[in-house]
């Protein structure tokens, strides 16, 4: 644990004010090596969070919050301001199970007033907190929204900067520009910003910092920079057309560049002013800095070496398996692109890029646009795949209607991290794409359970050229099957029956099939034959096969790595259109709960959504009225 003097004197952010320049940077340094140390035990989101220390300490100390609105982007970076805000004691327990969230959480503290993790929400959401301050007649609060430059991408950002500059109300935006986004920063505002750091007023305060500091200590050099910045404001960019009042480029490392400037927007009381906040991902940190990620997220590591617990070496993911299966596609079929929203790597996109850079796009945060674009590609005859987080593609689900279903223009949706993801915790499930896009008039939905049949879903999506289609995937490693070189396409709506029983039917879709499989094991073991199979599509169903399922088995089980409303759901609703529940069918839909889950390892999250073996197992001998037996299996 490092040394933490300064730092020990702030147990909330009342504590940072009347605090001199030299203190509040001894503070930073501290809470810098105290943020490394955390994450180097829990893993999480590092680079972001080191880049903003100093901006966190400064805003602290010059802004009243929690009665000051600080609304954080993303929220991936907010664990400084965490440590500051009254969590210090719990810091060591982020993104774990009953611990805090890593990310701000309007449920965890007071500190944190709007809760996120989706990107560019938070000018949005600062705006609506300045309306309301005013219609309160309480105008001495300020609101303080703090963005990234790859959240500047989306376009929330502008629908909010278009209200704001327009409505003249008394908000601060940080633009916190550190040159990054998950991988590097895509998009024409991403050479903007370049443009202005590279200017000449950004150059000159750089070096007036360095200078003047040396010559006449930090607060007289803080007293200089103040002088030079009130004459810095810059006419005629962007900002300032769409009505902020636009200061900077600034030093986000420097706290004497950075808490005058504070100071100075706080006084100011003549509508939105935006700062340009030029900052390091990772700074400090030098296995960070040093880092082509810049330590976005991280593993836990060893601090003196920045090395990351390697994972053991299993099965491979199911991400690199997509990108694999679509690379060895688009070897032979010219017409297929792939379409990332910033999530490169994430999404296995960058190895597409790698093999065909010139039919791989980055269009940046910006789902609701990736959609649309890869529509208008499929309108001209291409073969887009929009590979999108589950999570990701709900921000752009009028557009997967509007645009691509009513058009019935066949974009391929590659939806990774389906299901309970862990860490990211309630934001980040991918609960709901099989409701949302199950319920779509033409849409063709199916969920992989295992990485041969993902491979064989790649293929299936390039025949599919009359309406859009869709494969859902979890996140993390398959099962450790073997891949074919060639798969076969699947038929449409057909799923397939895994193992043959009497008594019990599991109908599984997506990566609940090996617990299914283990469920028949146990319910097999106590006299109950037991029937397995895996759906493979939530649309078109197998009617065929569910309804013999239905007629041949005392019960009927469904299970799905998604919420009520889903493939369940489509289940019960075809079966009551066929009159196959009349007969006294028992079935039973096992969902994920009707909550949204805390962040816990995936299998405790499963675990405590009731969806692992066992669970299945208690479901089953409880439709048979076995209750007592089927509460002894949970036990
Ligand atoms: C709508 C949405 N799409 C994608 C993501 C994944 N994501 C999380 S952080 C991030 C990069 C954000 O970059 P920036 O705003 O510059 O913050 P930095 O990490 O550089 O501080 C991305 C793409 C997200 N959280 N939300
Ligand atoms: C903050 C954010 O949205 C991403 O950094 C996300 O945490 C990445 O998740 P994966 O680790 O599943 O790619
Ligand atoms: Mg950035």
């Amino acid at each position: 644990m490092p040394e933490t003097p300064h730092l020990d004197q702030i147990h909330i952010p009342a504590d940072l004010k009347n605090r001199d320049l030299d203190f509040l940077k001894s503070v930073a340094d501290e809470l810098r090596a105290e943020t490394i140390d955390a994450v180097s035990v829990t893993g999480g989101h590092l680079g972001a969070g080191l880049g903003v220390v100093e901006l966190t300490v400064a805003l602290h100390h010059v802004f009243d919050t929690p009665d000051d609105v600080l609304v954080w982007d993303v929220g991936h970076q907010c664990y400084p301001h965490k440590i500051l805000t009254g969590r210090r004691d719990r810091i060591r327990t982020l993104r774990q199970g009953g611990g805090l969230s890593g990310f701000t959480k309007r449920s965890e503290s007071e500190y944190d007033p709007f809760g996120a993790a989706h990107a560019s929400t938070s000018i949005s959401a600062a705006l609506g907190f300045a309306v309301a301050r005013d219609l309160k007649g309480e105008d001495e609060r300020k609101v303080i929204a703090v963005i990234g430059d790859g959240a500047m991408s989306a376009g929330m950002a502008y629908e909010a900067m278009n209200n704001a500059g327009a409505m003249k109300k008394n908000l601060i935006v940080i633009l916190n520009d550190n040159d990054m986004s998950i991988a590097p920063p895509v998009g024409a505002m991403s050479h903007y910003f370049a443009r202005q750091v590279s200017s000449k007023s950004y150059q000159d305060i750089r070096k007036l910092g360095k200078g003047v500091a040396r010559a006449l200590g930090v607060e007289d050099a803080a007293r200089k920079a103040e002088e030079y910045l009130r004459g810095m404001a810059m006419g005629g960019t962007l900002f300032e057309e769409m009505g902020f009042r636009y200061i900077g480029p600034i030093d986000g490392h420097k706290l004497d560049q950075l808490v005058p400037v504070l100071r100075n927007v706080r006084d100011y009381d003549e509508g939105p002013v935006l700062i340009h906040c030029v900052t390091q991902k990772g700074k400090g940190y030098e296995p960070a800095e040093a880092a082509a990620d810049k330590y976005h997220g991280v593993a836990k590591f060893d601090v003196v070496t920045g090395e990351q617990q390697k994972k053991k070496p299993g099965a491979p993911s199911y991400t690199s398996v997509f990108a694999k299966s679509l690379i060895a596609e688009a070897e032979t079929d010219e017409s297929i692109v792939a379409i990332t929203a910033a999530m490169p790597g994430g999404t296995g996109v960058d190895k597409f890029a790698e093999r065909f850079p010139d039919r791989a796009f980055d269009v940046g945060i910006a789902e609701q646009h990736a959609v649309t674009f890869a529509a208008g590609l499929a309108a001209e005859g291409m073969k887009p795949y929009a590979a999108i987080y589950s999570t990701f593609l709900q921000r752009g689900y009028d557009q997967v209607v509007h645009d691509v279903a009513i058009q019935k223009l066949p974009v391929r949706f590659a939806i990774d991290r389906a299901g309970l993801v862990g860490a990211d915790g309630q934001t980040h499930a991918g609960s709901f794409d099989v409701g949302y896009l199950g319920m779509l008039p033409g849409m063709v939905v199916m969920a992989a359970s295992d990485e041969a049949e993902l491979a064989r879903m790649v293929k299936t999506l390039t025949l599919i050229d009359d309406g859009p289609s869709a494969f859902r995937y979890p996140r993390g490693e398959g099962t450790g099957v073997e891949i074919p070189d060639n798969p076969e396409p699947l038929e449409i709506g057909k799923g397939r029956i895994v193992r043959e029983g009497t008594a019990v039917a599991i109908l599984s879709l997506g990566g609940r099939l090996q617990e299914s499989l283990k469920a028949a094991d146990d319910l097999g073991a106590r006299g109950l034959s037991t029937t397995v199979a895996d759906a493979r599509f939530a649309k078109p169903l197998d009617e065929d096969m569910i309804l013999r399922l239905a007629r041949e088995h005392e019960v009927l089980i469904t299970i799905e790595e998604g919420a009520r409303g889903g493939f369940g759901a489509f289940v019960l609703h075809m079966l009551a259109e066929k009159g196959a529940l009349d007969a006294g069918l028992k079935i039973r839909t096992m969902t994920l709960p009707d909550v949204f889950q805390d962040q816990d390892s995936p299998y405790a999250m499963y675990e405590a959504a009731g969806l692992n073996a066992k669970h299945v197992v208690a479901t089953a001998l409880e439709a048979l009225g076995r209750d007592a037996e089927a509460a002894k299996a949970l036990a």
